[in-house]
């Protein structure tokens, strides 16, 4: 299977602060979970992923391409699609109007891109409400037309930030099998605190503390970690709970 990303000894910041600390990750298709508390670099990471920011240092290959020049940056952000914690969009468009826009941008083909479109749609279950306007929408729609505009098109990388926000429990067990269906033809990366959510989606979690990755591997192998008696209320949130607070802990 063929590498969709891969990233070596990045490290990111803000201005003197580093974010993220010589952190490597090597994915290719399939689904991988970002885990970590408050402040750890999630969404550090997914925008330097996204090619929002460049990297402080370090290096960054999608696709087997080195995002050196401009010029490798805006033909490669084509094979992205990225859900932003706050995504913008103008409130008047109706929602097929958006995803549409959306894959515009990303420069689908005309020819293809209403059929490309109604099908995101249809993957988030937002179909039905296409002709609604996005700023009638609550906030569990708003989050599925948020990844129906990243996953719209030929996208070889999807990057999701906080995607289960605002989904009711019904919708959160739809967005597992979303996330099942769209890792089988591309690498998809995901940010949650809802440790349960993200393992049901993904093979691989990541673990991150401080900007560095504490914890590697499957879900099965973060609920071996877990200390009967510890904080959590299942193996897995045990599991997360003590590699965080362990040093470094890998599977
Ligand atoms: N624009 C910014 N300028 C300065 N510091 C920032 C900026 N954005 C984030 N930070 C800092 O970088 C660190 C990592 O933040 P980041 O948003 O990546 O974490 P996160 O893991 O996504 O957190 P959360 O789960 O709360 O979304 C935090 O300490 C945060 O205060």
């Amino acid at each position: 299977m063929s590498v969709v990303f891969e990233a070596e000894n990045l490290v990111q910041g803000y201005g003197s602060r580093q974010v993220i600390s010589g952190l490597s990750m090597r994915v290719a298709q399939g689904a991988v979970g970002l885990l970590g508390p408050n402040g750890a670099g999630k969404t550090t990471l997914l925008r330097t992923l996204a090619t929002v920011t460049p990297p402080a240092s370090g290096t960054l290959r999608i696709l087997g391409r080195e995002l050196r020049r401009d010029s490798d940056v805006r033909e490669i952000r084509r094979a992205i699609g990225y859900l932003p914690q706050d995504f913008g969009y103008h409130p008047g468009f109706s929602v097929y109007e958006f995803v549409r826009y959306c894959a515009w941008l990303r420069s689908v083909p005309d020819r293809s891109a209403g059929k490309a479109t109604l099908r995101a749609l249809d993957q988030v279950g937002l179909a039905g409400m296409r002709s609604r306007k996005m700023k009638e929408l609550s906030g569990g729609m708003l989050r599925r037309a948020g990844i129906a505009q990243a996953i719209v098109g030929d996208v070889k990388l999807v990057l999701l930030d906080e995607p289960t926000v605002g989904l009711d429990p019904e919708q959160r067990l739809e967005f597992r099998d979303l996330i099942r269906e769209v890792s089988a033809d591309a690498a998809v990366v995901l940010s949650t605190h809802l440790v349960e959510d993200v393992a049901a989606a993904c093979g691989t979690l990541h673990v991150i503390r401080e900007g560095a990755v504490v914890f590697s591997g499957t879900p099965r192998q973060l609920a071996e970690h877990a200390v009967p008696g510890g904080r959590g209320d299942t193996p897995l949130e045990r599991g997360y709970m003590t590699v965080l607070r362990a040093s470094a802990v890998t599977a």
